[in-house]
């Protein structure tokens, strides 16, 4: 007899997605599966390519990969103002910086593109953008200001270095009134139609593993203030500040994004949320 393939699922490495991660054991699932720990842009390729077939990724990667791809319901990384670990360091207020240089971490898909969005759309700015690894010293040894997301991001805001620190969550909410998605979870169409129970199981388990991981914190606080620095006080905050939701006002700030992101051309078309359920799938409405 053959053994079925296992289902691979990918895991975001850093701390943001932790409170859904916490509690999901791809051992207790009752087929084979196995999970793999990257930063964000390894997991939106290995989703696009079909590798990995569920999992969380850049909201920014779902939508350039919709066609293939089923949002699950109930997850995502959101906030509804400042993020914490989205941050611009700058020489100069962002507003000056139209036509310098911006270095953006690779690791990112989300971000980097909102940062376009809020700099061309809503302060008239077209810099040069490059990527880079995210070290704060060496992009800003080259560029005027530097994007950095998830842990470098924290790391980087407990060091006083005399930038200008811009939180985008923050600048989103100001500028549109809304809340912004950084990630979501989504699964492959083919997987969701071939491997239905095993898609269903692990969609369960998910939003089961973040009500278990929101209700109990302490945990995962106490594995962040070891794996990264910093005090109880500030995972806690970070931790709560951020939502795990994705409901009507996350998804309206996320179709804020992705409309914004297809008129600048950053997305080659309008994408249609589409949400995995049981037996159908449940458009988002517009
Ligand atoms: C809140 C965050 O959201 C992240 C930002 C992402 C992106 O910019 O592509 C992807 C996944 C999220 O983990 C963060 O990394 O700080």
């Amino acid at each position: 007899m053959s053994h079925p393939k296992p289902t691979v699922i990918g895991k975001i490495s850093y701390t943001n997605s932790w409170p859904v991660f916490h509690n999901f054991h791809p051992s207790r699932l009752s087929f084979p599966a196995e999970m793999v720990s990257e930063v964000p842009a390894i997991l939106n390729q290995g989703m696009a390519s079909g590798n990995i077939q569920v999992g969380a990724l850049s909201s920014f990667a779902y939508a350039a990969a919709s066609e293939r791809l089923l949002l699950l319901p109930d997850l995502s990384v959101s906030s509804d103002g400042p993020v914490k670990s989205i941050l611009l360091f700058s020489r100069v207020p962002i507003a000056q910086i139209a036509s310098g240089t911006i270095a953006v971490t690779n690791t990112s898909a989300t971000s980097v593109n909102l940062l376009k969005i809020l700099l061309q759309k809503a302060m008239g700015g077209k810099p040069e953008y490059i990527s880079a690894v995210p070290d704060l010293d060496k992009m800003m040894a080259q560029a005027d200001a530097s994007l950095l997301i998830g842990d470098n991001a924290i790391r980087a805001s407990w060091q006083d270095q005399g930038y200008i620190v811009t939180d985008l969550g923050e600048l989103w909410k100001e500028w549109t009134g809304l809340g912004m998605t950084f990630a979501v979870w989504a699964v492959n169409r083919e997987a969701a139609e071939t491997r239905p129970k095993a898609i269903a199981e692990i969609a369960e388990a998910f939003v089961e593993s973040k009500t278990l991981g929101q209700r109990n914190l302490e945990p995962i606080i106490r594995e962040a203030c070891t794996a990264i620095g910093g005090t109880a006080a500030f995972w806690d905050g970070y931790f709560r500040n951020l939502s795990y939701d994705f409901g009507e006002r996350q998804q309206e700030g996320l179709s804020l994004y992705f409309r914004y992101a297809y008129e600048l051309g950053l997305l080659p078309r309008e994408v249609k949320m589409e949400i995995w359920s049981h037996n159908l799938l449940t458009r988002v409405k517009e």
